[in-house]
Protein backbone atom coordinates (compact mmCIF):
# COMPACT_ATOMS: atom_id res chain seq x y z
CA UNK A 1 0.00 0.00 0.00
CA UNK A 2 1.31 3.17 -1.21
CA UNK A 3 0.67 6.36 1.32
CA UNK A 4 -0.09 9.30 0.49
CA UNK A 5 3.22 10.44 2.50
CA UNK A 6 5.23 8.73 0.01
CA UNK A 7 3.34 10.07 -3.03
CA UNK A 8 3.89 13.50 -1.84
CA UNK A 9 7.74 13.17 -1.51
CA UNK A 10 7.67 11.45 -4.96
CA UNK A 11 7.62 13.73 -7.66
CA UNK A 12 4.10 12.69 -8.44
CA UNK A 13 3.11 16.05 -6.74
CA UNK A 14 -0.33 15.16 -4.68
CA UNK A 15 -1.61 18.51 -3.30
CA UNK A 16 -3.66 18.62 0.09
CA UNK A 17 -6.60 19.12 -2.22
CA UNK A 18 -5.81 15.54 -4.01
CA UNK A 19 -5.77 14.45 -0.25
CA UNK A 20 -8.82 15.93 0.94
CA UNK A 21 -10.31 14.55 -1.97
CA UNK A 22 -9.01 11.03 -1.65
CA UNK A 23 -10.60 10.99 1.77
CA UNK A 24 -13.97 11.98 0.65
CA UNK A 25 -13.94 9.28 -1.66
CA UNK A 26 -13.95 7.13 1.48
CA UNK A 27 -16.39 9.01 3.38
CA UNK A 28 -18.95 8.68 0.72
CA UNK A 29 -19.02 5.65 0.30
CA UNK A 30 -19.71 4.82 3.81
CA UNK A 31 -22.75 7.77 3.13
CA UNK A 32 -23.67 5.76 0.20
CA UNK A 33 -27.12 4.18 0.52
CA UNK A 34 -28.13 5.64 3.82
CA UNK A 35 -31.35 8.23 4.10
CA UNK A 36 -30.79 11.42 5.84
CA UNK A 37 -33.72 12.51 8.65
CA UNK A 38 -34.29 16.07 7.12
CA UNK A 39 -34.17 19.06 10.47
CA UNK A 40 -37.25 20.86 10.47
CA UNK A 41 -37.06 25.04 10.05
CA UNK A 42 -38.76 28.16 9.19
CA UNK A 43 -38.23 28.89 5.77
CA UNK A 44 -35.14 31.27 5.19
CA UNK A 45 -34.85 34.59 2.58
CA UNK A 46 -32.20 33.11 -0.35
CA UNK A 47 -28.52 34.73 -0.20
CA UNK A 48 -29.58 36.46 -3.34
CA UNK A 49 -32.60 37.94 -2.07
CA UNK A 50 -30.44 39.68 0.86
CA UNK A 51 -27.74 40.65 -1.38
CA UNK A 52 -30.20 42.49 -3.78
CA UNK A 53 -31.82 44.08 -0.82
CA UNK A 54 -28.38 45.55 0.54
CA UNK A 55 -26.37 48.68 0.19
CA UNK A 56 -23.25 47.13 2.35
CA UNK A 57 -20.65 44.24 1.94
CA UNK A 58 -22.38 41.49 2.07
CA UNK A 59 -20.61 39.26 5.06
CA UNK A 60 -21.04 35.31 5.37
CA UNK A 61 -19.92 34.54 8.36
CA UNK A 62 -17.94 31.29 9.28
CA UNK A 63 -17.91 28.46 11.62
CA UNK A 64 -14.03 27.41 11.20
CA UNK A 65 -12.67 25.47 14.03
CA UNK A 66 -9.17 24.61 12.61
CA UNK A 67 -7.62 24.30 9.11
CA UNK A 68 -4.78 22.41 7.15
CA UNK A 69 -2.78 25.52 6.62
CA UNK A 70 -3.81 27.40 9.68
CA UNK A 71 -4.08 24.34 12.62
CA UNK A 72 -6.12 24.93 15.52
CA UNK A 73 -7.99 28.54 14.97
CA UNK A 74 -10.56 28.22 17.65
CA UNK A 75 -11.46 24.18 18.38
CA UNK A 76 -13.97 25.19 21.47
CA UNK A 77 -16.34 27.57 19.75
CA UNK A 78 -20.20 26.60 20.22
CA UNK A 79 -21.13 26.79 16.86
CA UNK A 80 -24.88 27.53 17.47
CA UNK A 81 -23.83 30.47 19.84
CA UNK A 82 -20.60 31.96 17.60
CA UNK A 83 -23.62 31.70 14.65
CA UNK A 84 -26.17 33.54 16.49
CA UNK A 85 -23.87 36.48 17.21
CA UNK A 86 -22.98 36.41 13.45
CA UNK A 87 -26.61 37.37 12.59
CA UNK A 88 -27.17 39.63 15.18
CA UNK A 89 -24.22 41.77 13.68
CA UNK A 90 -25.67 41.75 10.20
CA UNK A 91 -24.19 38.62 8.56
CA UNK A 92 -26.12 37.59 5.36
CA UNK A 93 -25.36 34.10 5.47
CA UNK A 94 -23.35 31.56 7.88
CA UNK A 95 -20.65 29.05 6.60
CA UNK A 96 -20.17 26.12 8.33
CA UNK A 97 -17.11 23.86 7.68
CA UNK A 98 -18.34 20.34 8.00
CA UNK A 99 -15.25 18.71 6.91
CA UNK A 100 -14.39 16.29 9.89
CA UNK A 101 -10.91 14.97 8.66
CA UNK A 102 -8.80 18.46 7.78
CA UNK A 103 -10.99 21.48 9.66
CA UNK A 104 -12.37 19.52 12.82
CA UNK A 105 -15.94 20.26 11.57
CA UNK A 106 -19.02 18.46 11.02
CA UNK A 107 -22.75 17.97 9.41
CA UNK A 108 -23.46 18.06 13.49
CA UNK A 109 -22.32 21.58 13.62
CA UNK A 110 -24.40 22.51 10.84
CA UNK A 111 -27.69 21.11 12.44
CA UNK A 112 -27.14 23.18 15.42
CA UNK A 113 -26.27 26.24 13.75
CA UNK A 114 -29.19 25.40 11.77
CA UNK A 115 -31.80 25.49 15.16
CA UNK A 116 -30.46 28.95 15.91
CA UNK A 117 -30.75 31.55 13.19
CA UNK A 118 -32.58 32.32 10.22
CA UNK A 119 -30.30 33.00 7.67
CA UNK A 120 -29.32 30.63 4.68
CA UNK A 121 -26.78 28.57 5.73
CA UNK A 122 -23.51 27.42 3.26
CA UNK A 123 -22.44 23.84 3.74
CA UNK A 124 -18.73 24.21 3.26
CA UNK A 125 -17.19 20.86 1.81
CA UNK A 126 -15.49 19.43 -0.36
CA UNK A 127 -18.30 18.30 -2.51
CA UNK A 128 -17.57 15.23 -5.40
CA UNK A 129 -21.09 13.25 -5.29
CA UNK A 130 -24.67 13.80 -4.99
CA UNK A 131 -25.15 12.12 -1.75
CA UNK A 132 -23.12 14.99 0.25
CA UNK A 133 -25.69 17.14 -1.45
CA UNK A 134 -28.53 15.14 -0.07
CA UNK A 135 -27.00 14.91 3.49
CA UNK A 136 -26.40 19.11 3.57
CA UNK A 137 -29.75 19.54 2.64
CA UNK A 138 -31.37 17.47 5.22
CA UNK A 139 -28.85 18.89 7.73
CA UNK A 140 -30.76 22.27 6.51
CA UNK A 141 -28.12 24.05 4.20
CA UNK A 142 -29.53 26.36 1.48
CA UNK A 143 -26.41 26.85 -0.08
CA UNK A 144 -23.87 24.52 -1.30
CA UNK A 145 -19.83 25.28 -2.81
CA UNK A 146 -18.53 23.31 -5.37
CA UNK A 147 -14.83 23.92 -6.16
CA UNK A 148 -14.36 24.13 -9.63
CA UNK A 149 -10.36 22.57 -9.08
CA UNK A 150 -11.51 19.81 -7.22
CA UNK A 151 -14.43 19.02 -10.16
CA UNK A 152 -14.35 17.71 -14.14
CA UNK A 153 -16.75 19.81 -16.25
CA UNK A 154 -18.67 16.76 -16.49
CA UNK A 155 -19.28 16.62 -12.01
CA UNK A 156 -19.00 20.15 -11.93
CA UNK A 157 -22.17 20.65 -14.58
CA UNK A 158 -23.99 16.97 -12.68
CA UNK A 159 -23.88 18.66 -9.09
CA UNK A 160 -24.91 21.91 -10.20
CA UNK A 161 -27.93 21.20 -11.35
CA UNK A 162 -28.65 18.56 -8.78
CA UNK A 163 -27.97 21.34 -6.18
CA UNK A 164 -30.41 23.49 -8.02
CA UNK A 165 -33.28 20.84 -8.77
CA UNK A 166 -33.18 20.24 -4.89
CA UNK A 167 -33.72 24.36 -4.64
CA UNK A 168 -30.56 24.77 -3.25
CA UNK A 169 -28.29 28.04 -4.09
CA UNK A 170 -24.60 27.34 -5.54
CA UNK A 171 -21.37 29.21 -4.72
CA UNK A 172 -19.30 27.75 -7.90
CA UNK A 173 -15.48 28.54 -6.66
CA UNK A 174 -12.65 29.51 -8.22
CA UNK A 175 -8.89 30.52 -8.03
CA UNK A 176 -7.70 31.25 -11.62
CA UNK A 177 -8.48 32.39 -15.11
CA UNK A 178 -8.93 29.12 -16.41
CA UNK A 179 -11.39 27.70 -13.34
CA UNK A 180 -13.45 31.23 -13.86
CA UNK A 181 -13.96 30.62 -17.66
CA UNK A 182 -14.98 26.89 -16.31
CA UNK A 183 -17.13 28.47 -13.97
CA UNK A 184 -18.74 30.99 -16.31
CA UNK A 185 -20.27 28.11 -18.42
CA UNK A 186 -22.72 27.36 -15.81
CA UNK A 187 -24.06 30.96 -16.16
CA UNK A 188 -23.95 30.63 -11.98
CA UNK A 189 -25.68 33.26 -9.88
CA UNK A 190 -22.86 33.38 -7.07
CA UNK A 191 -19.40 33.24 -7.60
CA UNK A 192 -16.49 33.00 -5.42
CA UNK A 193 -12.84 33.74 -5.96
CA UNK A 194 -10.72 32.06 -3.23
CA UNK A 195 -7.84 34.46 -2.56
CA UNK A 196 -6.49 31.05 -1.43
CA UNK A 197 -4.74 28.78 -3.18
CA UNK A 198 -6.46 25.39 -1.78
CA UNK A 199 -3.20 23.76 -3.63
CA UNK A 200 -0.16 25.95 -1.94
CA UNK A 201 -2.34 27.57 1.16
CA UNK A 202 -0.54 30.92 -0.64
CA UNK A 203 -3.56 33.75 0.01
CA UNK A 204 -3.18 36.93 -1.78
CA UNK A 205 -6.21 38.93 -2.41
CA UNK A 206 -5.08 40.13 -6.14
CA UNK A 207 -6.53 37.17 -7.09
CA UNK A 208 -10.05 38.93 -6.27
CA UNK A 209 -8.03 42.02 -8.08
CA UNK A 210 -7.35 40.05 -11.62
CA UNK A 211 -10.41 37.27 -11.81
CA UNK A 212 -13.30 40.27 -10.84
CA UNK A 213 -13.19 41.77 -14.09
CA UNK A 214 -14.16 37.90 -15.67
CA UNK A 215 -17.27 38.69 -14.50
CA UNK A 216 -17.40 42.64 -14.78
CA UNK A 217 -21.26 43.63 -16.04
CA UNK A 218 -23.20 40.41 -15.21
CA UNK A 219 -25.36 40.00 -12.62
CA UNK A 220 -23.51 37.31 -11.08
CA UNK A 221 -22.81 37.76 -6.95
CA UNK A 222 -19.42 38.14 -6.65
CA UNK A 223 -17.54 37.09 -3.22
CA UNK A 224 -14.01 37.47 -2.51
CA UNK A 225 -12.89 34.73 -0.20
CA UNK A 226 -10.64 34.11 2.43
CA UNK A 227 -7.85 36.47 4.11
CA UNK A 228 -9.57 39.35 4.87
CA UNK A 229 -8.08 40.48 8.21
CA UNK A 230 -8.75 44.09 8.47
CA UNK A 231 -11.53 46.96 6.62
CA UNK A 232 -8.70 47.92 4.16
CA UNK A 233 -8.74 43.82 2.69
CA UNK A 234 -12.53 44.22 2.72
CA UNK A 235 -12.49 47.86 0.95
CA UNK A 236 -9.58 46.81 -1.45
CA UNK A 237 -12.05 43.68 -2.83
CA UNK A 238 -14.66 46.14 -2.95
CA UNK A 239 -13.17 48.03 -5.36
CA UNK A 240 -12.24 45.18 -7.61
CA UNK A 241 -15.51 44.48 -7.77
CA UNK A 242 -16.93 42.12 -4.75
CA UNK A 243 -19.91 42.42 -3.06
CA UNK A 244 -19.88 40.08 -0.49
CA UNK A 245 -16.90 38.36 1.43
CA UNK A 246 -16.49 35.32 3.31
CA UNK A 247 -14.42 35.30 6.30
CA UNK A 248 -13.50 32.62 8.92
CA UNK A 249 -10.03 32.80 10.85
CA UNK A 250 -10.25 36.73 11.48
CA UNK A 251 -14.20 36.38 12.84
CA UNK A 252 -13.06 33.42 14.65
CA UNK A 253 -10.07 34.60 16.81
CA UNK A 254 -11.77 38.43 17.48
CA UNK A 255 -11.20 39.34 20.37
CA UNK A 256 -13.91 42.24 19.91
CA UNK A 257 -15.60 40.50 17.34
CA UNK A 258 -18.46 43.05 17.22
CA UNK A 259 -16.21 45.88 16.20
CA UNK A 260 -14.17 43.75 13.61
CA UNK A 261 -17.35 42.68 12.25
CA UNK A 262 -18.74 46.40 11.36
CA UNK A 263 -16.01 47.56 10.37
CA UNK A 264 -16.35 44.71 7.65
CA UNK A 265 -19.50 46.45 6.72
CA UNK A 266 -17.93 49.09 4.44
CA UNK A 267 -20.59 50.72 1.99
CA UNK A 268 -20.81 48.85 -1.44
CA UNK A 269 -20.40 52.34 -3.44
CA UNK A 270 -16.80 53.00 -4.67
CA UNK A 271 -14.65 55.60 -2.36
CA UNK A 272 -16.84 55.77 0.56
CA UNK A 273 -15.44 55.23 3.82
O1 LIG B 1 -10.43 31.84 7.28
P1 LIG B 1 -10.44 32.73 6.08
O2 LIG B 1 -9.08 33.03 5.53
O3 LIG B 1 -11.22 33.99 6.35
O4 LIG B 1 -11.19 31.95 4.90
C1 LIG B 1 -12.58 31.67 4.96
C2 LIG B 1 -13.00 30.83 3.74
O5 LIG B 1 -12.82 31.60 2.59
C3 LIG B 1 -12.19 29.53 3.65
O6 LIG B 1 -12.49 28.80 4.79
C4 LIG B 1 -12.49 28.71 2.39
C5 LIG B 1 -12.80 29.18 1.17
N1 LIG B 1 -13.00 28.17 0.31
C6 LIG B 1 -12.80 27.01 0.94
C7 LIG B 1 -12.89 25.68 0.48
C8 LIG B 1 -12.67 24.70 1.39
C9 LIG B 1 -12.31 24.96 2.69
C10 LIG B 1 -12.22 26.26 3.18
C11 LIG B 1 -12.47 27.29 2.29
Amino acid sequence: MITVKKFRAGCLKLTILDEIIAKKKDEIKTLTGQTFQPVAYEPVPTFQSLVAASSQMNIIAEIKRSSPSRGAINTTVDPADQAKRYEALGAKAISVLTDQAFFNGSIEDLIQVRKTVRLPILCKDFMIDPVQIDRAKAAGANIILLIVAALSDAQLAELYQYAVENDLEVLVEVHDEEEMERALRLEPEIIGINNRNLKTFEVNLATTERLASMVRGMKTILISESGMKQQGDVIRVRNAGANAVLVGETFMRAENLEETFKSFQVSLFQNIN
